[in-house]
């Protein structure tokens, strides 16, 4: 399975980009996350259109919202094994600034948050990976995650 973290945004500050790389590289082969960053465009409609042409064929989509649902880390673990079960690709959507498009919103499978506040997009990312990083060590008994 691989994890696809499709985000609007480039050129993340380097904080960011160390952040991530650092989680990313924690993962194994066979559960590893891949992200591709796609420049902002005028809107979140014109950003849509650039991010239905980088989701690979046949993912199963979640997009990332502050209204979306409220997932523990522990239901984000049983997700992933419900994921890696499947055999299914995912794709992690991060809006740019406006948000991501409310038409791309309706084709995920279901939308994710990760707190109620508003994070920047860069924070997004990071969370989102540190938070995939962590439910993977759930599912491997690693003592990074303590209850
Ligand atoms: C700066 S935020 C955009 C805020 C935008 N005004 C909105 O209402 O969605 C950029 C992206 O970061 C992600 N994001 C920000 N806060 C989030 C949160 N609390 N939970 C999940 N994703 C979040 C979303 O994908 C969002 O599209």
């Amino acid at each position: 399975m691989k994890l696809w973290v499709i985000a609007v945004g480039h050129k993340m500050p380097a904080w960011a980009e160390t952040a991530t790389q650092d989680y990313v590289k924690r993962m194994p082969a066979d559960c590893a996350i891949q992200i591709k960053e796609l420049k902002p465009d005028l809107n979140p409609a014109k950003e849509a259109i650039k991010i239905r042409e980088a989701l690979p064929k046949g993912v199963h989509i979640i997009a990332l919202d502050e209204r979306g649902k409220d997932v523990s880390t522990k239901d984000l673990a049983n997700q992933m094994s419900a994921w890696r079960q499947d055999g299914k690709d995912i794709a992690l959507l991060i809006g740019g600034a406006d948000g991501l498009d409310p038409e791309l919103k309706k084709e995920a499978a279901s939308m994710m948050r990760l707190s109620s506040m508003t994070l920047p997009h860069a924070m997004a990312r990071v969370i989102l990976v540190e938070q995939l990083y962590r439910a993977w060590t759930i599912l491997q008994g690693h003592p990074y995650h303590r209850v």
